[in-house]
């Protein structure tokens, strides 16, 4: 069956043209243009189209990528790509993963997710360990409902205290593996060459670009 893109439903493919990006993490959106840059694809944020905030409800990383996307692209009548994504630390049983966003609180305030992040680590003792991952579920939905995820993941060690002003979130604290600098010191060329989003983003290209 064809849509009304001219492809089949099963290998449906992205056009050049406008995709929203339905986000309201202004760090987010600024790699994620980056990421499409090179495939003249043209992003508008979610801000900019003033859509509504979802509550996310999920209880995976991609249930809240997809209601995401999907209610971006029902309200703007566009392809909408979201990004549901998290920190999640071995130590913590993989807190805060679902709820990263959630521990900076109302005013977004990593500072005090991040110490937050690090005192649940001291107070599981000594032996404990500092391995951690951040997880990137990109979902691409079509107004018409169509829906693709991708999950990508990125591994590291949680660093203290916080290093570099570069990234958002947690990057201040997460060095990846095979590298001496945490996120928030890597100039954003490098970070989009080995993040979990960049892990993602790699997938998705390659199965609707
Ligand atoms: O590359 C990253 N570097 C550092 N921290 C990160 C990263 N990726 C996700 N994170 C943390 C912070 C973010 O706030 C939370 C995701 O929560 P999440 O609900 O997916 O995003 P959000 O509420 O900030 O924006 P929105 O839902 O509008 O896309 O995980
Ligand atoms: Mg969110």
């Amino acid at each position: 069956m064809s849509d009304e893109y001219g492809q089949e439903q099963a290998i449906r493919k992205l056009k050049p043209g406008k995709l929203v990006i339905a986000s309201h993490n202004a760090g987010k959106v600024r790699e994620i243009a980056a990421l499409l840059g090179p495939y003249g694809i043209e992003p508008i944020s979610a801000a900019s189209l003033d859509l509504p905030e979802p509550e996310e409800t999920g209880t995976t990383f991609i249930a809240n990528a997809e209601l995401k996307a999907m209610q971006a692209a029902d309200l703007s009548g566009l392809p909408a790509l979201a990004d549901d994504s998290g920190l999640c630390v071995e130590a913590l049983n993989g807190d805060p993963g679902l709820f990263s966003a959630r521990w900076a609180g109302p005013d977004k305030d990593f500072g005090m997710a991040m110490q937050k992040v690090w005192d649940g680590v001291q107070a599981k003792g000594p032996d404990a360990g500092h391995g951690a991952h951040f997880i990137c579920a990109l979902s691409l939905a079509w107004p018409d409902g169509h829906v693709e995820a991708f999950e990508g993941r990125v591994d590291g060690l949680l660093v203290w205290p916080p290093r570099g002003a570069n990234g958002f979130g947690y990057d201040a604290m997460f060095q990846p593996l095979g590298h001496d600098i945490s996120f928030g010191e890597m100039d954003p060329d490098a970070k989009h060459a080995m993040s979990h989003r960049a892990d993602a983003f790699a997938q998705l290209v390659k199965a609707v670009i």
